[in-house]
């Protein structure tokens, strides 16, 4: 069985507070691959990073990942590195694969001094950002099958119209 929607976008998108409302809003579970990993590592991601660094956590998320869109019948959340696995891509072909999109600008502001973000920790966060989304954003709109801005809008309106998108 195939999850109803597979979330993905940049950090602070909403992949997990929109996969929450998502989910409940179509009475379905969410399963974000985020926390599958923090669970089965029993550390926090920003604690694999630096005790194992990057490509451990990519091949563990890698694997919870494939888990999840081989099983999971709801909404799923992926980790918002996890598109640039080629792996993860090709799982991605023919599923209902959302892409939140958001402006560098809007995503700064969402994830704000959060320091849990090991990717935009250190350096100057809008470079980083910008350079994320130079290498990524081909990747999102490549696995995407469904686009929405959520700049300017509520998580509420966004689930509306995802709702709506999804019913067609
Ligand atoms: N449409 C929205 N409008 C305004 N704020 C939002 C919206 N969606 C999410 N947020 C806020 O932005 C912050 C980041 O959202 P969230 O944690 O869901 O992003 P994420 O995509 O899961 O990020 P990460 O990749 O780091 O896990 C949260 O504080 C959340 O409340
Ligand atoms: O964009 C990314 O590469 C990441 C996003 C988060 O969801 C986490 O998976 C982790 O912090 C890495
Ligand atoms: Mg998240």
């Amino acid at each position: 069985m195939a999850p109803k929607a597979v979330l993905v976008g940049p950090p602070g998108a909403g992949k997990s507070t929109i996969g929450r409302r998502l989910a409940q809003a179509l009475d379905l579970s969410l399963f974000d691959t985020d926390v599958a990993v923090e669970e089965e590592a029993g550390r926090t991601i920003a604690e694999i990073f630096v005790q194992e660094g990057e490509p451990a956590f990519r091949a563990l998320e890698e694997e919870i990942v494939r888990k999840a869109i081989e099983s999971h019948e709801g909404i799923v959340s992926l980790g918002g590195g996890s598109i640039l696995s080629e792996r993860t891509r090709e799982l991605l072909k023919g599923q209902t694969v959302i892409y939140l999109e958001i402006s560098v600008a809007e995503g700064l502001k969402r994830t704000g001094t959060n320091t849990a973000r090991p990717l935009l920790a250190g350096g100057d966060p809008r470079q980083k950002y910008t350079e994320l989304m130079r290498k990524r954003r081909p990747l999102y709109r490549e696995v995407a099958s469904i686009r929405i801005r959520t700049d300017g809008r509520s998580p509420a309106r966004v689930v509306q119209q995802l709702v709506a998108k999804l019913a067609e």
